[in-house]
């Protein structure tokens, strides 16, 4: 999909090798501790599963308000090389205890969409969720990668950052916005239609992640069918924009996207180790504070950029737009700002 390395290396489903010794020693990779916070919800649960099967993540510590003991021993019978802990807030000191030394925290902590919300309508319990956890972080694991998940991500990122800075211990490098979703859709939806392997479909999407933010650059895709009409590729985009929708709408009030995402989220967790581990040309999308539109006051703005030992190593240019692109992206940053700025004001 998005994530390319040059370097050949065990993808998370070797892990899956259990009966086989070598599983546990294929791993030239420093060991990792992840922490997931909302560990016992929807996305939680599939991705410490899938964590769990990843031979980088050495410590897992599930936090969430509730059921992550529960969560964390059912995972911890699982042969993998990692240990498994959970923490509720019952246990003194269990955030501290969850995030200490940690490498690498997901935050997907926090209330889905029901359909005709927007994700913007999660912002006011939401913000509260994710501003405590950042606080915490930046007291206990202040060297962490931080992954946010939590929607609004346009706002919830912001409010991380902001509460970091409060704190003196803002790194823009380890601080992003988790996008992926919005890629894998863009390779699965493209597949569709070019009747291809979807693994090997890789789409620029850049922006932000909530309807017209995300725009998937599909004039730079190679080998588009010369058969596909405005119309397909006028729906292609609508689809890529709005896949959240038809989750949300599918779920019909019991959530939004989970099982994806978790996906999603132990593939950007991977590559963001592959990143720490020095892995050559780790490149991935993720929202991320970005020199790109800072002159205009847009302080974060997802688009290509590579990993590395340090977090953000590169940002990468977006490239050429078509005009019609263009436009879209002009509105996209009208709502990116305000979003931003909904997120930097919470906290101030
Ligand atoms: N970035 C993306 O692409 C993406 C994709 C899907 C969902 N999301 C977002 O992820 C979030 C979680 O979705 P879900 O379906 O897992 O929801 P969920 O309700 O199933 O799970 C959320 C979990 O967070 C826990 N929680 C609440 N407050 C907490 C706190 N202060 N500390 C720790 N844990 C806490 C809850 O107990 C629950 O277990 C939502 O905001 C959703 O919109 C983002
Ligand atoms: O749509 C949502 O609310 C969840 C998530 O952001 C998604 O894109 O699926």
């Amino acid at each position: 999909l998005t994530t390319t390395h040059t370097q050949s290396k065990p993808t998370m489903l070797s892990a899956l090798r259990l009966t086989s010794k070598r599983s546990f020693s294929v791993a030239a990779v420093n060991p990792y501790k992840v922490a997931v916070l909302g560990a016992a919800g929807g996305i939680g649960q599939p991705l410490s599963l899938l964590l769990k099967l990843n031979h980088k993540v050495t410590d897992l510590r599930l936090y969430d308000i509730k059921n992550a003991k529960g969560v964390a021993t059912d995972l911890s019978h699982i042969p993998t090389n990692s240990t498994v802990k959970g923490y509720t807030p019952d246990q003194p000191d269990a955030l501290r205890d969850a995030l200490k030394d940690t490498d690498v925290v997901l935050i997907p902590a926090g209330v889905p969409r029901k359909p005709g919300m927007t994700r913007d309508d999660l912002f006011n319990i939401n913000a509260g969720i994710v501003s405590g956890l950042a606080q915490n972080i930046g007291e206990f694991a202040p060297q962490a990668a931080i992954c946010v998940i939590s929607n609004p991500v346009n706002s919830t990122v912001p409010i991380v950052a902001q509460e970091l800075k409060k704190l003196g211990c803002y790194n823009p490098k380890k601080l992003f916005g988790v996008t992926t979703l919005d890629s894998i859709r863009a390779s699965r939806f493209i597949s569709e239609i070019k009747e291809t392997d979807p693994t090997k479909e890789a789409v620029n999407v850049i922006g932000g992640h909530s309807g017209i933010t995300i725009i998937p650059i599909l004039s730079q895709q190679k080998e588009m069918p010369k058969t596909i009409t405005k119309e397909q590729k006028d729906a292609l985009i609508h689809r890529i924009q709005f896949g959240g929708d038809e989750v949300v709408k599918a779920k019909d009030g019991a959530g939004s996207a989970t099982l994806s995402m978790a996906f999603a989220g132990a593939k950007f967790a991977d590559a963001v180790m592959s990143g720490l581990n020095n892995e050559k040309d780790v490149i991935v999308s993720s929202f991320v504070d970005s020199p790109i539109f800072k002159d205009q006051g847009i302080d974060f703005f997802a688009s290509k950029i590579t990993l590395g030992p340090q977090g953000v190593q590169k940002i990468h240019e977006y490239g050429q737009l078509s005009p019609e692109e263009n436009e879209m992206l002009e509105k996209c940053k009208e709502t990116l700002k305000k979003n931003i700025e909904k997120g930097v004001n919470f906290v101030k």
